[in-house]
């Protein structure tokens, strides 16, 4: 007998959703026979809490008006406030915004963070709007998600396409509308503003580290180890430099201008000159051109997606030839793609515990904020390096236990954590 109300028109959440909340929600059935009491809980992780769906109406440097959508969505908040980057993008949807929320649930609680998971985004290409459209566009979002972000609410922090000039934008728009100066409301924001050292390159460092972890397991050597990224920002630009200054040779990169290649590796320092230049690695030095498929096809010892979402998928999957899969991105790999790379025996770190180095460092950022106390780069790094290690660590632990993927064990146990605080916390105000 079924236990929930049945009415005749599905609620959206009952839709079958073919985007990236549909893949959150079947990673979420993966975990389920391992929650054991806590299972009767699991229907909480497959409804946010809240979700925010704001009208951002901004006037253009050429005077019309016109309206961006925007979202804010808190996946979970009973392990604490909600966490999660804000991203600008044309293809920004609701279901990306859900999962993207819900995956930081996932990813707070498997590094045992004191958070819990929420996401934003606004429905544009802001590469189409000038610097003051944009700060007017940040600040209109802010105002309108104002009434439930909040230091001990909800913090965001960058994401795709933003960055600390966004954060500061955001805090000072909220701090206006507060009336005092709030800099834990955001991190990942200017150093000058109460901003974290070492946040910038915290998620692509965290990729190294938990990507040097796994190939000391497999008993590869980093130098020589032959990488491609694709993706070359904030955490595919970060990760390809440290393998690079490790030794390791960086073979490929690829981003929306294309696919640059060298089978004797690419000029990391190099690249992120001329992408600083140009704005895209198409046409760097000492290199050749690749299809996205001969892309995917390259023998690699690790392969870094870090660009978007649902890249690696049942098509591209079986051609993929990596010993390694390290996700900087969030949700790159469907599930078919990630029982087809399996199945080949590929070492997956999966995206809730290989890019878990930018929330941990915000999370840093948040702890120096309220103490006012800042802390050396050396300190955060190390501070880094410890817990990402030992999150790799503990998670490779329940994945042998139980003779499952590194990405079930860390949905067990960030699942088990978030499952338990709801329990004891009880239903009722
Ligand atoms: N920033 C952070 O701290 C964190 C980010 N992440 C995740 O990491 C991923 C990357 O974020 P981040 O580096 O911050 O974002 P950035 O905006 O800095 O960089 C995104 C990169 O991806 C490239 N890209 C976008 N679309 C495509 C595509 N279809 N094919 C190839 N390349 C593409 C972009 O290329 P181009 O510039 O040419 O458009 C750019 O190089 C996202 O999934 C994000 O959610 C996860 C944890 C924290
Ligand atoms: O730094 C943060 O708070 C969140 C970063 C983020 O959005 C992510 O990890 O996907």
């Amino acid at each position: 007998m079924s236990t929930q109300p049945t009415h005749a028109i599905p609620s959206y959440l009952d839709q079958k959703d073919p985007g990236p909340w549909g893949i959150y929600l079947q990673q979420v059935d993966r975990v389920a026979p391992y929650l054991g009491r806590l299972g009767k809980w699991l229907e909480t992780l497959k409804r946010p809490k809240r979700i925010l769906v704001v009208d951002i109406p901004v006037e253009l440097d050429n005077g019309t008006i016109t309206h961006f959508e925007g979202y804010r969505v808190q996946h979970n908040i009973s392990r604490g406030p909600g966490k999660g980057g804000v991203r600008f993008h044309q293809d920004v949807t609701l279901s990306e915004v859900m999962a993207l929320s819900a995956w930081m649930s996932v990813k707070n609680a498997a590094v045992n963070l004191p958070f819990g998971g929420a996401k934003g985004g606004v429905r544009i290409d802001p590469r189409n709007y000038s610097m003051p459209e944009l700060e007017r566009i940040t600040r209109r979002y802010t105002s309108e998600i104002g009434v439930i972000i909040g230091p001990h609410k909800d913090i965001p922090a960058p994401d795709v396409n933003t960055n600390a000039q966004t954060m500061a934008w955001m805090m000072d728009t909220y701090s206006m509308n507060e009336g005092a100066t709030a800099t834990g409301v955001v991190t990942g924001k200017p150093v000058s503003l109460g901003g974290s050292l070492g946040r910038v390159e915290a998620t692509g460092r965290g990729v190294f580290v938990v990507g040097s972890e796994a190939a000391n397991d497999l008993g590869i050597p980093l130098k020589g180890a032959r990488v491609s990224v694709q993706g070359f920002g904030n955490v595919g630009g970060t990760a390809a430099r440290l393998f690079y200054e490790q030794g390791a040779k960086v073979i490929a990169v690829q981003d929306h201008t294309g696919c640059v290649h060298n089978s004797n590796g690419l000029n990391v320092l190099a690249l992120l000159n001329h992408v600083e230049q140009t704005g895209g690695v198409a046409g760097a030095a000492d290199s050749d051109t690749l299809t996205p498929a001969e892309f995917w096809a390259l023998e690699t010892e690790i392969l870094i997606p870090a660009a978007l979402e649902g890249q690696i998928t049942k098509h591209n999957a079986n051609s993929i030839k990596t010993r390694i899969l390290v996700e900087g991105a969030n949700g790159p790999t469907t599930p078919e793609a990630d029982d087809i790379l399996n199945s080949k025996g590929t070492h997956i770190v999966p995206d809730v515990v290989a890019n878990a180095g930018g929330v941990t460092v915000s999370y840093f950022e948040w702890v120096q904020d309220f103490s006012s106390f800042y802390w050396t780069e050396a300190e955060i790094n190390h501070r880094l390096e410890a817990m990402m290690r030992t999150a790799y660590t503990a998670i490779s632990a329940v994945a042998k236990e139980h003779k499952v993927t590194m990405r079930t064990a860390a949905f067990i146990v960030a699942c088990s954590r978030i499952l338990e605080a709801r329990e004891v916390r009880g239903l009722y105000p």
